[in-house]
């Protein structure tokens, strides 16, 4: 099918530094193979509420929902997301087009007078306020004082320097992306702190009747991030994942195995810490998700429940 655009191509994003950086990778990236594209930056309610935890003012959808409208309206063709943020279930009339080949995955510790977690002294404070990573700390160090920490990228980074937090756990993407990559003291591997669910992956949404664009955007797409990610949110999704669950699943491949990892923690915040693996041969999407769906189950074996 040739695919026609008329006009520019309009890409709708936040307007925090990292969304921005987002958006103008893939315009650079579309741009490259000829398609002429702007930006239509807005303010969504996850940015302008900074005082609430998100699980409790209404989760990840309130960092995608004006842009959907701006897809709905037609002011902007293509919406560019964090995975991580993006619900599992988008609403009807939308679909994820493309996901792209994935930035560093893994959590990041940032301080300015501790190397790594295990040089915290007892009780230090530690900023976060992802509920996976309250509880895969807590898992480790039980004696620090975690606290809540929301904002962009520049503003948890200013609060950690005015003092307010002796450390803070941050998504290494997001700091190498915005060229902070030198306030990373230790990344944590896998093994040691879970990441979430498409965590370090950029996904595209349009309107699911744009079969034209999803064509367009093809060539962005990233097979091995698309299979890693799809079972990784299909824990999520078979878990009920929301924001208030504390839930980790992360995937990647060794050859053509995709070895995928999930931990939970009990919502209700007793501490309970569910952990559940496996991995399976992934040639297709189907087969990623159906590992996902087995480790899901995993976890519900182990303990896990919604
Ligand atoms: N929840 C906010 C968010 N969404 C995506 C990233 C980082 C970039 C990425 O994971 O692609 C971050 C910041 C963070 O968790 O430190």
């Amino acid at each position: 099918m040739q695919v026609t655009i008329l006009g520019q191509l309009v890409i709708a994003t936040r307007e925090s530094r990292l969304a921005l950086w987002q958006a103008e990778h893939v315009k650079a990236l579309l741009e490259q193979r000829g398609h002429p594209v702007s930006l239509l930056g807005m303010t969504t309610r996850g940015d302008q509420i900074l005082d609430r935890s998100l699980s409790k003012v209404g989760g990840k959808g309130l960092f995608v929902k004006e842009l959907e409208v701006a897809l709905e309206e037609g002011r902007a063709h293509i919406a560019v997301h964090s995975l991580k943020d993006v619900p599992m279930e988008l609403p009807a009339g939308f679909m994820l087009a493309c996901v792209m080949e994935r930035e560093d995955p893994r959590d990041a510790f940032v301080s300015n007078r501790y190397a790594t977690l295990d040089e915290l002294p007892q009780g230090a404070v530690v900023g976060t306020s992802s509920l996976r990573r309250v509880v895969l700390l807590r898992a480790q160090r039980p004696d620090l004082r975690i606290e809540p920490l929301r904002g962009n990228l520049d503003t948890r980074l200013r609060k950690l320097d005015e003092g307010q937090y002796d450390a803070i756990v941050l998504a290494a993407a997001g700091l190498k992306r915005l060229g902070l990559a030198s306030r990373i003291r230790a990344i944590f591997e896998p093994e040691q702190m879970l990441p979430a669910a498409g965590q370090g992956a950029l996904g595209i949404e349009i309107r699911s009747d744009r079969g034209d664009l999803a064509e367009l955007l093809e060539p962005l797409s990233h097979h091995a991030t698309t299979l890693a990610v799809a079972a990784e949110r299909e824990v999520s999704r078979a878990m009920g994942g929301s924001c208030s669950m504390p839930l980790a699943a992360h995937a990647a491949f060794s050859g053509e195995y995709l070895q995928l990892r999930a931990a939970w923690g009990d919502p209700e915040g007793s501490g309970a810490l569910v952990r559940a693996q496996s991995a399976a041969a992934c040639a297709d999407l189907a087969a990623a998700v159906q590992l996902g769906a087995e480790v899901a189950a995993r976890l519900r074996a182990g303990g896990a429940h919604s």
